[in-house]
């Protein structure tokens, strides 16, 4: 039977670390400050940006909620990243993703101030992350990293298979892994041989968004699995990609869903805005 990876105590772990550097930076005089902007109605949304209000809060970050109606414009969408990017007090900006059809999140990401960009989604940081010279790591891949070290499985030398090929996950995740030595493989919705492809991997790391999408005839035993998907299943009830109860005597080690990979995003977060503000103060 897998040991599950606990998703809330690592988090809270990152996030009492990134505490006691906010108190050291506060006795200097500096509290770290996030902006967050979310667009429209989206309850999921709401919950994260909530969430992450109350992480600031608990950590000692300062934290501003700008909540803008779903017909905001491209041209007021853009004023307030650029008044956000000029405010000494905030030194960390993200915009909750989804947007709202019609406005072009690539366009306002690259709008905001690189060294304000605390979800590393800006082609300049997300350049260096490929370079592996990086300031920031995006939250989900950097909280998936922690999690593996948290098991005591080493990535170097490992076969890694990413199933899913996005800019916010999938990309970053392949490319952290292999920072750390794995050896990866990306797999989509072109992949052939999806199966026999996670059945090699020694870490899998699945972020499809489909609900029961990796079955157990995709893990090898003794697998670290790894699922980012969030989704809500035929009953209404919140899931991962992975068929949890038919994956878990297979696994060596498996998050679950809730309370695996998701608080891990909120944390690192938090660690990103204190790196900022750091960044920012000419600390780091
Ligand atoms: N600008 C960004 N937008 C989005 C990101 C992101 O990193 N930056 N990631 C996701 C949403 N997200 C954070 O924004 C997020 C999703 C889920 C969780 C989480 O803690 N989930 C809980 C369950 C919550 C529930 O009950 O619904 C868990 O897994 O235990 C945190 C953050 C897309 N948008």
């Amino acid at each position: 039977m897998a040991k599950l990876i606990d998703g809330k105590a690592v988090s809270a772990k990152v996030k009492a670390e990134a505490a006691e550097e906010v108190k050291v930076l506060k006795a200097g005089g500096i509290t770290p400050g996030l902006a967050v902007i979310i667009v429209g109605d989206d309850p999921a949304s709401h919950i994260y940006v909530n969430n992450k209000k109350k992480a600031c809060a608990a950590t000692g970050i300062h934290s501003e909620e700008y909540a803008l109606p779903a017909d905001t414009t491209q041209e007021e969408l853009l004023a307030l990243v650029k008044e956000l990017n000029e405010k000494e007090d905030i030194h960390g900006i993200l915009v909750q993703s989804p947007l709202p059809d019609g406005l072009d999140e690539s366009a306002v990401v690259e709008a905001i101030d690189p060294l304000k960009d605390v979800d590393a989604f800006h082609a300049y940081n997300v350049g260096r992350i490929m370079i592996g010279n990086y300031r920031f790591l995006p939250c989900t891949p950097a909280g998936v990293i922690e999690l593996i070290r948290s098991t005591g499985v080493e990535i170097a030398g490992k076969n890694c298979v990413v199933i899913g090929r996005s800019n916010i996950v999938g990309k970053p995740m392949a490319m952290l892994l292999l920072h750390n030595n794995g050896t990866v493989t990306i797999c989509h919705s072109r992949t052939k041989n999806l199966k026999e492809i996670c059945r090699s991997a020694d870490i899998l790391v699945s972020a499809v968004g489909k609900a029961h999408f990796v079955t157990a005839d995709m893990v090898k035993e003794g697998a670290v699995v790894i699922d980012v998907g969030m989704n809500r299943d035929e009953n209404g009830k919140l899931c991962g990609d992975v068929d949890f109860d038919a994956v878990e005597s297979l696994a060596s080690h498996i998050t679950p869903v809730p309370g695996g990979v998701g608080p891990m995003t909120i944390a690192m977060l938090m660690k990103n805005t204190v790196t900022a503000a750091k960044l920012q103060n000419g600390i780091a």
